[in-house]
C-alpha cells in the first residue's frame, strides 16, 4: 500500500512537471521561432493567444486532477496501520481492565499512557469539557484502547477491574466557570463510580486535592489535618464537592466492604495542560513566551509546591496496588512563594516580560506545602523530577503549541 502511493506520488509530480516544462519551452523557443520567421502579424498574435489560451486549461485541468488524487492519497493513508507505542505483553491473569474517569484530560491521559505501556486495557471516559481527543489520540484504534464519551453524571454500566476516578474541572477558572455542575461531577459522578465499583467488585481510586484543606492554618499539611475551607466562597464547589466525594467515598467502603483509595493531590504541571488552562504554571509560561506581562494575583507572597506530572502518575498507580485505604498526599514538597516562581519562569524562558501584580483572588488559599511522611513510608514514593527539568519539559510543550496555535490561526484566516 505505501509502495503504490509514493508511485503514485511520483507518477503525479512527473505529470505536473511534463506539463509546466511544456508550457516553458512554448513560450520560450516557440515563441521565438515565429518572430525569426516572419514578422509578427495578427494572425500570429492570435495564434498565439488561443494557444496559450489552450495551454492554460491544461494546466488547470491537470491542477484539478492532481487535488482529487491528493484528495484520494488523504484517505488511502488514513488505512495504513498506525504505529502505537509498543505496549508490554500480559497474559490474561496479569491483564487488567482499567477505567479512567476523565482520562482524556492532563492528569488522566498521563495516567493512561503508563497503564497502556504497562499492558493493560484501558477505557478512558470523558465528557470533553476540559478533556481532549488529542491527548490520547496516540493509542485510538489500538486494541487494548477504548474512548467512551460519557458525562459520569450519568450511570454507566460496563465491567472493570479497576477504577481511576479523575473526572472534574482542577483547574479554580474551570471549576468557578460552572459550579453546580462541578459539585454534580464531584457528587452524582463519584456515587456512580462508586456504584459501578461495588456492582462489579472494582477496586477505586478517588482523585482528591490539596484543596480539602482550604486556607490551611496548618503547615506543611498532614493527612490528618481536617481543613480550613470556606463552605460558601467561590472555590466551595470545588473543594466541599472533593470533601463530599472523600466522605462518599469512606462511606461505601464502610458499608459496603469495597476497596477503596484517596489521592490527595497538590499542584501539578507538565506537557499537556490546556493553553487556556488558567492555572499559574501555564499562565505564567505563556505570558514569558509571548513577552506578555507575567501577571501575579495579590501581594505574590503565596505559597504553592509544584510536582511535574509523572510523578503523579507514579504515585497513583503505587496507591491503586497498595493495600492503603486512608487519604494519601501526593505532591511537592518543594516550596516556592508565587513571587519567586514569576522570576523563575521569567529566567528559564527569557525575552522581555515584566512582573506585575494585579487583584488578588477570594479565598486564595496562602501557603500549601504537603508532608509526604505517609508516601513515602507506605508507598516508598517520593517525587524524582527537579522543578528546572520539570518546567523545562513544560515550556517546550507551549512553544510547540504557540506555534501549532498560530499555525491554525493563519491557516483559518487564510482560508476565510
Ligand atoms: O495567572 C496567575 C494564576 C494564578 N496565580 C496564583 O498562583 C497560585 C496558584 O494558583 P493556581 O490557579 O495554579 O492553583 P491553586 O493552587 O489556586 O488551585 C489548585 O490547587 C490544587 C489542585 O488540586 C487544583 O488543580 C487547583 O485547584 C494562586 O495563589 C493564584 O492566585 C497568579 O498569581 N497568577
Amino acid at each position: 500500500m505505501i509502495q503504490s502511493i509514493w508511485k503514485m506520488k511520483k507518477v503525479l509530480a512527473i505529470l505536473l512537471a511534463l506539463s509546466t516544462l511544456s508550457f516553458i519551452v512554448y513560450l520560450t523557443i516557440g515563441r521565438k521561432n515565429v518572430g525569426s520567421i516572419h514578422k509578427y502579424t495578427s494572425t500570429d498574435d492570435l495564434y498565439v493567444k488561443e494557444k496559450t489560451k489552450l495551454l492554460k486549461n491544461d494546466l488547470q485541468e491537470a491542477a484539478t486532477k492532481i487535488q482529487e488524487l491528493e484528495e484520494k492519497l488523504e484517505i488511502l493513508e488514513t488505512r495504513i496501520p498506525k504505529k502505537y507505542p509498543e505496549v508490554k505483553f500480559l497474559n490474561y491473569l496479569k491483564k487488567k481492565r482499567i477505567l479512567v474517569t476523565g482520562g482524556a484530560g492532563f492528569v488522566g491521559s498521563h495516567l493512561v499512557d503508563n497503564l497502556m505501556l504497562q499492558g493493560h486495557e484501558v477505557i478512558v471516559v470523558d465528557n470533553f469539557f476540559t478533556g481532549r481527543k488529542r491527548n490520547v489520540e496516540q493509542w485510538i484504534g489500538h486494541e487494548n484502547f477504548e474512548l467512551i464519551h460519557h458525562d459520569i453524571v450519568n450511570p454507566l454500566f460496563i465491567e472493570v477491574d479497576e477504577i481511576y476516578h479523575l473526572a472534574s474541572p482542577a483547574s479554580p477558572p474551570h471549576y468557578m466557570q460552572n459550579p453546580v455542575k462541578t459539585i454534580k461531577t464531584n457528587t452524582l459522578g463519584t456515587i456512580n463510580m462508586l456504584g459501578l465499583a461495588r456492582r462489579v467488585n472494582a477496586k477505586v481510586l478517588i482523585a482528591s486535592t490539596s484543596e480539602v484543606y482550604g486556607d490551611p492554618d496548618i503547615h506543611p499539611q498532614p493527612e490528618t489535618y481536617w481543613g480550613h475551607v470556606n463552605p460558601i466562597g467561590p472555590r466551595a464547589c470545588y473543594d466541599e464537592g472533593k470533601r463530599v466525594a472523600e466522605t462518599l467515598t469512606y462511606a461505601y467502603a464502610k458499608q459496603e466492604n469495597m476497596q477503596v483509595r484517596v489521592a490527595r493531590i497538590f499542584n501539578t504541571y507538565g506537557p499537556r495542560m490546556h493553553m487556556n488552562d488558567g492555572r499559574v504554571v501555564s499562565n505564567f509560561i505563556l505570558q514569558a513566551l509571548q513577552n506578555e506581562v507575567i501577571t501575579v494575583y495579590g501581594s505574590g507572597e503565596q505559597t504553592r509546591s509544584f510536582q511535574y506530572v509523572s510523578d503523579l502518575v507514579d504515585g497513583l498507580v503505587a496507591l491503586m496496588e497498595s493495600n492503603y485505604t486512608l487519604p494519601v498526599n501526593l505532591g511537592n514538597p518543594v516550596e516556592h512563594t508565587i513571587n519567586e516562581f514569576a522570576t523563575i519562569i521569567k529566567q528559564l524562558v527569557g525575552g522581555h516580560s515584566t512582573i506585575k501584580n494585579v487583584a488578588e483572588v477570594e479565598d486564595d488559599p496562602q501557603r500549601r506545602r504537603p508532608d509526604i511522611s505517609r508516601a513515602k513510608n507506605i508507598l516508598n514514593w517520593e517525587p524524582k523530577v527537579s522543578l528546572n527539568v520539570g518546567l523545562q519539559k513544560t515550556v517546550n510543550y507551549f512553544r510547540k503549541e504557540l506555534k501549532r496555535f498560530k499555525h491554525s490561526h493563519n491557516k483559518s484566516s487564510n482560508f476565510l
